[in-house]
């Protein structure tokens, strides 16, 4: 069973553990490479995907000043991924400069740019973290709605957002504008780190246009079983 809509992150520390689980599931059309393993592998892992046909969720969150983080989105253009990610934190100066330099990058290396998505909070913050340590004077939703909307405004294709808040956003943010949801569990599967989470077919019907499902599947007795499983669910 195949479903386009899932993207499994390949969270693992080297090329022989990537290689080894993107056999275990052909399934999967689309793989998201984190900090991890692209600070492991640099881009080879993601000469390797392309060499399978599969889509690249290129997921290096970038957070810097505006000189900086435009250079390293055109780099990242030139390799020919799907989607990137910046934090939107960065600031709208850095938001504008990133969708200039992805245009630039992919221009320069003859590929199609990437989707240019914005980290809104991460799934990991709870409404208390964000209140109490962060010390961030609004309410969690409309803290993530406003950095939604900022890298709206700021030329971005989308956003990435906690199953929690994704209907507020597509319903503020319009339907072409790409929500990407990590932090969804299936009933069955533990939580661990992320705090906001929703099912799978909650995630969906709430106007997710793509989900990151990590652990559920990847360390699951059964890989496999797993992912059959939240195929079913979600369609
Ligand atoms: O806010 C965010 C942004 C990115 N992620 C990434 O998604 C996956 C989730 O993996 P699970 O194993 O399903 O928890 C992981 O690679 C994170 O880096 C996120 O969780 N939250």
């Amino acid at each position: 069973m195949t479903n386009d809509k899932i993207i499994v992150p390949l969270d693992v520390p080297d090329l022989a553990s990537a290689i080894a689980l993107v056999d275990k599931l052909p399934q999967v059309t689309f793989w998201k490479v984190g900090l991890e393993l692209f600070t492991s592998t640099g881009p080879q892992i993601l000469e390797i995907l392309k060499s399978r046909q599969k889509r690249i969720f290129l997921d290096l969150k970038f957070h810097d000043i505006p000189n900086t983080v435009a250079g390293a989105c055109r780099a990242s253009a030139g390799y020919g991924v799907d989607l990137l990610t910046i934090h939107s934190t960065c600031g709208i100066d850095c938001l504008k400069a990133a969708a200039e330099a992805v245009q630039v990058g992919a221009e320069k290396a003859g590929t199609q740019p990437p989707k240019l998505i914005a980290i809104t909070l991460l799934t990991s913050i709870s409404a208390r973290d964000l209140a109490f340590d962060l010390k961030i004077p609004l309410e969690l939703p409309e803290f993530a709605l406003q950095m939604a909307l900022l890298a709206q405004n700021s030329g971005l294709d989308g956003a990435v957002c906690s199953p929690q808040e994704v209907s507020q956003l597509r319903e503020s943010c319009g339907k072409d504008f790409l929500l990407v949801c990590p932090g969804v569990r299936p009933s069955w599967a533990e939580k661990g780190d992320q705090k906001r989470s929703l099912t799978p077919a909650q995630a969906v019907q709430a106007g997710a246009d793509f989900l990151v499902i990590g652990r559920p599947i990847t360390a699951a007795p059964d890989p496999v079983l797993a992912w059959e499983r939240i195929c079913e669910e979600v369609s």
